[in-house]
């Protein structure tokens, strides 16, 4: 039995890499180093290796100062080979953002939010159904100056202003699916209804959208 194993597996000197079975000697050198090619293929992904970069986002990465809903995101120096650049939750375009990007009004945005602006106050906005108008038009408004809500003096007393963006709606089927898809867009809870009225609390400017059938007072 000790004869037969010791026939078996003999390795020769300290070399681990070296086999004796039976009278032959195989060397598992060339299995136990990796290849050279394959080492020069890791060094040069090593770097992807400190983060996952997502199909596209490197492009993203380079389109960091892309405006987005306005507001320019940040851009950190080029860290000389260090981790990649990413962006951060808040900064890449969610699915819902994606599709409003899409819609025929979105290239439209500065132009509406600056004919606004200064002593105009009427604009009309003729567009194709589904262009956007009903859900993007208030969203653009919205974040605009003078939209927000303000405190004025009345006479004597001091009295809230503006803050509001009315839409009016034929239908209460077609104010209520209105308000819930500017909601969800916007990513606030669609607001108590009120009678006759549907309306939704909107944006973290507190402003405030209502969204009405014809003839219902304001909310
Ligand atoms: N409730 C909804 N669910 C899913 N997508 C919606 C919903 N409401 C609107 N959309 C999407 O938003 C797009 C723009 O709709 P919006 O109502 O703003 O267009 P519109 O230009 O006001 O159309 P219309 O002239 O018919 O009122 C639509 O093409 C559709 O893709």
């Amino acid at each position: 039995m000790d004869q037969h194993r010791s026939k078996r597996r003999k390795t020769k000197g300290n070399d681990p890499s070296v086999v004796k079975i039976g009278d032959k000697t195989i060397s598992l050198s060339a299995f136990l180093a990796p290849p050279p090619a394959k080492i020069e293929e890791k060094a040069q992904s090593a770097p992807e290796e400190n983060g996952p970069v997502i199909e596209g986002e490197k492009e993203e990465q380079a389109r960091c100062t892309d405006e987005i809903d306005g507001h320019a995101s940040r851009k950190r120096p080029q860290d000389g080979g260090k981790k990649p650049l990413r962006r951060s939750k808040q900064e890449r375009d969610t699915p819902m953002l994606k599709a409003r990007k899409a819609l025929p009004i979105w290239a439209y945005r500065d132009e509406i939010k600056a004919s606004l602006r200064g002593d105009k106050d009427i604009l009309l906005v003729v567009g194709e159904t589904g262009s956007g108008k009903s859900t993007q038009t208030p969203q653009f408004l919205c974040e605009e100056p003078w939209c927000h809500r303000k405190k004025v003096r009345i006479d004597t007393n001091m009295v809230g202003v503006g803050g509001m963006i009315a839409i009016t709606q034929p239908r209460r089927v077609a104010a209520t699916t209105l308000a819930s898809r500017v909601a969800r867009e916007m990513g606030t809870p669609l607001g108590s209804s009120g009678e006759g009225s549907v309306g939704y609390s909107a944006c973290s400017y507190k402003s405030f959208c209502g969204i009405q059938t014809y003839g219902n007072t304001a909310l």
